[in-house]
């Protein structure tokens, strides 16, 4: 093991309530709005082929033409408990909004920069309403920040000369200020989702991230920060040099899932995804593939399945409305939520080896596992293998817990359950309530006649 000053201070899983709760929540939303969803990724008539959020780095986009987007910030349409209400319908339990993205355009009325809603035609705090609404859902709010910040002048992608050392003091003088300030206006926020820190100029401020990170947490007890806020003092980020994970949950996933179990190497950790290819602001004309809900709720299963969570974006138009497949989405998502949620929320890895019908996850602390299926078999036989000394009590479609299912001991601790579902048009999951097997040998032919 290196020694290390600033590397991760803690190793394996947090066990405290408030990143139980988080490791449970199962199903997550992510907001991402600013000024770049005025122009939604077009500008003079043409379209911009990037993600709309980086439309400022568009060279057909002058720099002056977006930073002074401020002055049409005025979204007459937007209404924060209409989108606690979507979140709610959806059956996410939590949600990661943009207080500021690499624009450095604030949502809320910072004391440390005029380039926020304060100034523009809107005038009025928009993350107050927002993490008030979603409070008052029951959802809980993770505040996203960019450290990347193109509109602080003391930003600096690395630091070469003594200017740029002066200049970046400053900025990260003006980046503590902003933290705490959150922290203080908004102390329901239980953690932060941070972003913009794979440059140089910040992956060398190993000590003053570390001390940062120190200082809110000291303010905010049980605030849950992710693996990509700070570097270790060699640079490594996300796992330090002896490969502990940094922070409290791996922030690596994005728009992409983990395959096995071993790839999240014991942690927690979080996957952020969005609805077309790859938009995370408002693009009026969305490109490629869009996601169904049915391959939303798989990858949900999928990511409760390898003990993560997963985190659906949406991307308000300019005026702060949402769009209608957005909605639309929301609302299937949330149909299949209302009757299957028991086997994403508060459940995680199951242990059992992955079969073809779909993923399994399990109960913590309880012997129920379910088995959510998106793959039907001709023969009508799921199977699963269970450790030894396990057996199945009793096995239930989760959306009709009378329908109890016939299960067959094919080979020592391998079952077959029999289901034939209703509707085969969605997925649904099948329940198996576990016990320890009395003797060697039961079979279980007798059990659910
Ligand atoms: C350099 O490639 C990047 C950098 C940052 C991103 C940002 C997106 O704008 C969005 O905020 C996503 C969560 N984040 C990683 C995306 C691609």
């Amino acid at each position: 093991k290196i020694k290390l000053k600033h590397g991760s201070h803690r190793e394996g899983k947090r066990t405290d309530a408030i990143m139980q709760k988080w490791r449970g929540n199962g199903l997550g939303q992510f907001i991402h709005w600013g000024l770049y969803a005025i122009p939604g990724g077009e500008w003079n008539g043409k379209q911009y082929n990037g993600a709309a959020e980086w439309i400022r780095s568009w060279n057909e986009m002058p720099k002056p033409a977006y930073d002074s987007l401020i002055y049409k910030f005025n979204p007459v349409n937007f209404n924060a408990d209409q989108w606690a209400a979507i979140a709610k319908d959806m059956g996410a339990r939590y949600v990661t909004i943009t207080t500021k993205h690499h624009d450095g355009f604030c949502l809320w009325p910072s004391k440390y920069t005029s380039y926020t809603v304060a100034n523009s035609p809107w005038k009025k705090d928009i993350m107050k309403p927002l993490v008030d609404a979603y409070d008052k859902a029951g959802i809980d709010v993770i505040l996203y920040f960019s450290i990347m910040d193109w509109n602080h002048p003391g930003w600096r992608y690395d630091i070469k000369t003594r200017a740029d050392s002066i200049a970046f003091e400053g900025f990260k003088k003006f980046t503590r200020n902003q933290l705490i300030e959150l922290l203080t206006m908004y102390p329901k926020a239980k953690g932060l989702w941070f972003d913009g820190t794979w440059d140089k100029s910040w992956i060398k401020q190993a000590k003053f991230a570390d001390e940062l990170e120190a200082e809110m947490r000291k303010l905010r007890p049980g605030l849950i920060i992710g693996s990509r806020f700070r570097a270790d003092e060699y640079g490594k980020r996300h796992f330090d040099s002896n490969n502990v994970l940094m922070g409290d949950y791996e922030q690596g996933w994005e728009r992409k899932l983990p395959n096995t179990i071993a790839d999240v190497h014991g942690n927690d950790w979080d996957c952020v995804m969005t609805i077309p290819e790859n938009q995370w602001g408002y693009n009026k004309a969305w490109k490629g593939h869009i996601k169904t809900s049915t391959e939303l709720i798989e990858m949900t299963a999928k990511a409760v399945s390898l003990g993560g969570n997963f985190v659906l974006n949406f991307g308000p138009k300019g005026d702060g409305s949402i769009r209608d497949q957005e909605k639309r989405l929301a609302l299937e998502i949330g149909d299949w939520m209302k009757v299957n949620n028991e086997a994403i929320y508060n459940c995680g890895y199951s242990g059992l080896e992955k079969q073809d019908w779909g993923y399994s996850t399990k109960k913590t602390r309880i012997d129920k596992i379910y088995m959510v299926v998106f793959n039907i078999p001709v023969s009508g036989a799921y199977r699963v293998k269970l450790p030894a000394k396990t057996a199945i009590a009793k096995s239930y479609l989760l959306a009709d817990q009378n329908q109890v299912l016939k299960v067959e001991e094919v080979h020592t601790n391998e079952y077959f359950v029999y289901a034939n579902p209703a509707s085969q048009s969605k997925p649904f999951v099948i329940v198996l309530e576990t016990k320890k097997k009395e003797r060697s040998g039961e079979n279980n032919y007798d059990k659910a006649k």
